[in-house]
């Protein structure tokens, strides 16, 4: 990672555990940090936008751009592929921008292999029954959709010491509060203060 490059933030968590939530909350907190949007073939759910939630297509679109290299990442979740556009999260990076990724552990594991320095960040619900409930409560998807992603959950879950940080999604507001204690305790990571602050840093070291 070059020295004016951003921090990589990759987010994942079973379907339904909060994570759209709980990172559109911190992104609201954290006006430095940018959501990559993905493309996806799932088809939208109501009142997502295009470009806002995801870049909605086409699946012979999306195999096209996989096999252009458009995707820093992709891979197929509950029987939709989804990808992460490498030109819009390399531009960022490079400006310096903080960037964040919610993915499956597919694509995490793809991000790791190609930019070891990103940090991992799992969200758990705090029971099965909470998860069933937050799924149907949110009343986005069809009774097949939904035990699909419940079926998923294991999955998902059984990757999760593979990201640097675990937190859990029961009270909102102390959950909020755990993932903003993650980025901030990332900003303040000394390889990136000593380059922010290295005039400070001379100054005091000065005889
Ligand atoms: N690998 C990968 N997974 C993604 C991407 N975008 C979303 N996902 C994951 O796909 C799964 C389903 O997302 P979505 O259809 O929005 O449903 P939700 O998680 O229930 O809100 C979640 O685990 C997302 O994190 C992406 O660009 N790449
Ligand atoms: N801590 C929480 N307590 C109760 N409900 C929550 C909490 N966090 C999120 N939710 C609700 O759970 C549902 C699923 O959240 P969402 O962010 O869509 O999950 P994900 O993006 O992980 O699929 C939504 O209706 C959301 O409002």
């Amino acid at each position: 990672m070059s020295i004016e490059a951003g921090t990589l933030f990759v987010v994942a968590a079973p379907s339904g555990a909060g994570k759209s939530t709980l990172v559109n909350a911190l992104l609201e907190r954290e006006r430095a940090i940018s959501l990559s949007v993905s493309h996806t073939t799932r088809p939208p759910r109501p009142g997502e936008q295009y470009g806002r939630h995801y870049y909605f297509v086409e699946r012979t679109e999306f195999e096209r751009e996989i096999a252009e290299g458009v995707f820093l990442e992709h891979a197929e979740v509950h029987g939709n592929l989804y990808g992460t556009s490498r030109a819009t999260v390399q531009e960022l990076l490079a400006q310096g921008r903080d960037v964040l990724l919610e993915i499956d552990w597919q694509g995490a594991q793809q991000i790791r292999r190609s930019k070891p320095d990103c940090v991992g960040i799992f969200i758990l619900p705090p029971s099965r029954a909470e998860l069933e409930r937050r799924l149907r409560g949110r009343g986005s998807d069809s009774v097949e959709v939904i035990e699909r992603r419940l079926l998923n959950s294991r999955g998902e879950i059984a990757h999760a010491s593979q990201f640097d940080y675990i937190l859990v999604n029961d009270v909102f507001d102390d959950a909020l509060a755990d993932l903003q204690a993650i980025v901030r305790a990332v900003r303040l990571r000394s390889a990136l203060q000593w380059q922010r602050h290295e005039s400070l840093i001379n100054e005091l070291l000065a005889p």
